[in-house]
């Protein structure tokens, strides 16, 4: 398997791959483009994107800047918004339903590293898990959702949580970590 194949599998990878550093050059070069457009320059930004990311639907709103370290592993649904500072690392799929509310500085992580000293500084001490995220959730601001989460339709979650494990359906969590904190009838 190439190291991106074990990637994509879930398995332990080196991240220092020529082939790998190269893929995130390419989003590198693509986002900071993206960075420098202004609000008016619609089809720029939408001629980058489309290059940049793995798919997004109609009426997708990113606010500059945006970064990520692939972005081919990040699929957008329809009627995205995506505020200031966002930073995705899609090192496995990251994906962002319908009407979603993305706030200032949202973090989403699918990389992870052992917390053994030893095999983290070895080679092949790379990880990744997908994150999928629900129709019609918010986001507020500085929210991290951790590797392999799953956060459920119509949910939100509250301002600086970090989000560790799956969040169901219709209710607002909160904190650190997040837990539910009640449920949310529509
Ligand atoms: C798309 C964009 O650009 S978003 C723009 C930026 N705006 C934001 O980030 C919004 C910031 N506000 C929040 O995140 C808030 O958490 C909200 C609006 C989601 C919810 O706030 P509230 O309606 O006040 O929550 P609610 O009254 O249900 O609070 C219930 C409990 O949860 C606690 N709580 C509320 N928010 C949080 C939070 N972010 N973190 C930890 N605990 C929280 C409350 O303190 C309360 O605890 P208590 O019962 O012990 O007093």
């Amino acid at each position: 398997m190439s190291e991106l194949e074990k990637m994509l599998a879930g398995e332990w990878y080196w991240s220092y791959h020529p082939d790998l550093m190269a893929m995130r050059a390419r989003a590198r070069e693509l986002f900071t483009q993206y960075n420098q457009t202004l609000n008016a320059e619609k089809e720029i930004r939408n001629t980058i994107l489309t290059t940049l990311l793995g798919s997004f639907g109609k009426d997708l709103d990113i606010q500059p800047p945006f970064y990520c370290d692939y972005g081919t592993y990040i699929y957008l649904a329809d009627n995205v918004f995506i505020n200031f500072n966002c930073t995705i690392l899609d090192y496995a799929p990251i994906r962002i339903g319908n009407n979603a509310l993305i706030g200032p500085n949202v973090s989403l992580y699918a990389a992870s590293h052992p917390l053994s000293a030893s095999h983290r500084i070895s080679k092949g001490s790379d990880i990744a898990k997908p994150i999928t995220i629900g129709d019609n959730v918010w986001l507020a601001g500085n929210v991290v959702v951790c590797p392999g989460v799953t956060i459920g339709d119509n949910t939100t979650i509250g301002a600086g949580s970090i989000v560790t494990r799956d969040i169901p359906s219709n209710v607002f969590a909160a904190g650190n970590p997040c837990r539910v904190i009640r449920s949310v009838a529509d």
